[in-house]
């Protein structure tokens, strides 16, 4: 009998709350994500963005609701490399090269490292120079690049991406979107993406999760209505900026300031 129960919903939130002390970081969030769905994460600082992706990582326990991964717990989908993790601040392995951070968590999984195919991944993102160079050796930015790549050559059916391009300049930002979107296309992968940038939701999602904050919620989702493939130019058409524009109103119209709290 197959592992993954093929009518479940590659991701699964129901009623999750998470509270620290006297901060509700998420309250009763329902979310289900599609196989195959690009979906991803707005909202303001503190709404509980990553709380929410640390969640359906299993990384942080629910204080109430549940969370499954293509029909599964999230510890027994990320043992069985069904998940992989891009996070703010990559988490290379600093005693290993560039390509051996990208081929190692696939060996962990009991994969094929395919090491031909992280070096191909890697020239693709421009790092072609620093294969074997260590993470120390590499730009915070460059590191970043690596995280994605190595998360991207695990070929986990689920990957949670928190601000995977926080750290890298205007134009490489754009082009590791590109990046992630071919091998997005080119797979049946699931990802959930947080990012503050509403055009980069917009450019790269399916379905944009809109949250506000206090308490951390979901307060809208939108579906994306622009064709794919999409690129940068994507970014110049009127359909594109009424979108952004549309979900910019909604984080508008939920803002809570100081005073409000
Ligand atoms: N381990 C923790 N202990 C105590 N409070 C926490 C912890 N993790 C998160 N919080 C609080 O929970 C709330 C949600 O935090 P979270 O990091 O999920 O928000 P976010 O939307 O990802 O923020 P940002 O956009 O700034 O990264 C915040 O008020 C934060 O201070």
């Amino acid at each position: 009998m197959p592992r993954r129960q093929a009518e479940a919903p590659a991701i699964d939130v129901r009623d999750l709350t998470v509270r620290f002390d006297d901060v509700c970081a998420l309250d009763s969030v329902s979310l289900s994500v599609d196989p195959g769905e690009f979906v991803t994460v707005v909202g303001p600082s503190g709404c509980g963005k990553t709380t929410l992706l640390r969640s359906v990582g299993g990384l942080q326990s629910p204080t109430a609701g549940e969370v499954r991964v293509g029909g599964d717990d999230p510890e027994s989908a990320q043992d069985a490399g069904d998940l992989g993790f891009v996070f703010q601040s990559h988490t290379l392995f600093p005693w290993k090269t560039a390509l051996e951070n990208v081929t190692f968590l696939r060996t962990l999984a009991g994969r094929e490292p395919e090491r031909d195919r992280a070096r191909e991944r890697l020239v693709a993102a421009g790092l072609g120079d620093v294969v074997d160079a260590s993470p120390r050796e590499l730009s915070g930015g460059m590191c970043q690049r690596v995280a994605i790549v190595r998360a991207m050559h695990l070929g986990a059916s689920t990957l949670l991406m928190d601000e995977p391009f926080g750290e890298l300049d205007e134009l490489t930002r754009y082009d590791m979107a590109a990046s992630v979107l071919d091998s997005w296309r080119d797979s049946d992968r699931t990802v959930l993406f947080v990012t503050h940038s509403v055009p980069e939701a917009v450019l790269l999602g399916d379905r944009v999760i809109v949250m506000a904050d206090s308490p951390g919620r979901i307060v809208d989702s939108v579906s994306v209505s622009l064709a794919r493939p999409r690129a940068e130019a994507t970014m110049d058409s009127t359909a594109f900026t009424e979108q952004v524009a549309g979900i910019r109103q909604i984080l508008r119209r939920h803002r809570t300031t100081l005073a409000d709290r």
